[in-house]
């Protein structure tokens, strides 16, 4: 595994207020890791840390391996977009790429063709900013990003406002350029759906701070269907479920509660296989975890019990 960014025990105060509490977090590169918080979280003051449009009040950040006077060194190598790019409305794609390529001092002009290519807008080059789609600006915003040849991408939002076609540009882009560019790419939002299609990790952030941190296989497990029972004799209506149906996956719960994850469309023969077996099932109904909700505390704590 080789580090892109690593922080630790990472601090912001504002005013008294902290923004950030110790954040502890890491990529790796080839990730596309989602970084999930409601508004307020601290996404773009993490990202403004990383950027170094802010500092930290304490914590430590290391970048590709480097730490203290090194990582300003590295900096260069981070691709960010953490506000949205102010492009001129009356120049087309290719003379904005080009005056930022300027202002930035890239010194190959063929690198404003090169990320025209890279996010699919090499036919739209001649066409102004203003009569560009959603879509097509947030993909012109990334090309910025790409400008300088970065190897991580660090996108603050970049779905935020876009219509469902814009949504999908954007994800594709953002999956072609991991899948075939080999860039990493650290991707914010408030809305896991937005990213679940594509993220490979899921890092969810509340009140300044990582609460839970899941690779897309975990996150897949912890949103699987499932149905729940309560009946009055638990180890008993297991037993029969283990012989009837081969490989039955549950978890006992307290309560005398059963969640079964697997067999979900049996409900009505199970529940006559456990009453015809003397067990009474006061309670059989499906429950889908809503991922979102919990991540973001907005739901009690014991649903997960
Ligand atoms: N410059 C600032 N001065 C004072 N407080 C700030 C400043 N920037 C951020 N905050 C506070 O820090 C907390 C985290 O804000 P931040 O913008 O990082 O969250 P976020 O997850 O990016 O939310 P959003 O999606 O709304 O931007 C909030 O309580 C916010 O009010």
């Amino acid at each position: 595994m080789e580090p892109i960014i690593q922080t630790y025990q990472l601090q912001k105060t504002f005013g008294g207020e902290q923004a950030l509490k110790p954040l502890d977090f890491s990529l790796q590169k080839g990730e596309i890791c989602a970084l999930i918080g409601k508004n307020g979280a601290g996404k773009s003051t993490f990202f403004k840390i990383l950027s170094g449009q802010i500092v930290a009040t304490a914590g430590e950040v290391h970048l590709f391996g480097k730490s203290g006077d090194a990582v300003a060194s590295q900096k260069s190598r981070l691709g960010f977009m953490v506000e949205s790019p102010q492009f001129f409305p009356d120049f087309t794609a290719a003379q904005n790429m080009e005056y930022f390529r300027i202002q930035r001092g890239v010194v190959e002009k063929a690198r404003v063709t090169e990320v025209l290519k890279l996010v699919g807008l090499s036919h739209h080059r001649k066409k102004k900013f203003h009569e560009y789609s959603m879509g097509m600006k947030q993909r012109l915003g990334i090309a910025l990003c790409l400008l300088s040849g970065p190897d991580c991408l660090v996108l603050d939002e970049p779905i935020n406002g876009l219509d469902a076609e814009g949504i999908k540009e954007v994800r594709q882009l953002l999956l072609e350029l991991n899948q075939r560019k080999q860039m990493t790419i650290l991707v914010s939002s408030h809305l896991l759906a937005e990213l679940q299609l594509i993220a490979s990790r899921f890092v969810f952030i509340k009140d300044g701070t990582v609460v839970e941190d899941v690779s897309k296989a975990e996150l897949e497990d912890k949103s699987k269907k499932q149905l729940i029972l309560h009946v009055d004799l638990p180890a008993k209506a297991v037993q029969l479920l283990e012989r009837q149906y081969e490989g039955v996956d549950y978890l006992l719960l307290p309560n005398k509660g059963l969640k079964l994850f697997n067999y979900l469309d049996f409900a009505s023969e199970i529940n006559r296989l456990l009453v015809e077996n003397g067990i009474e099932v006061r309670e059989i109904q499906y429950e889908s975890l809503n991922l979102e909700d919990y991540f973001l505390g907005l739901v009690e704590d014991d649903v997960y019990a």
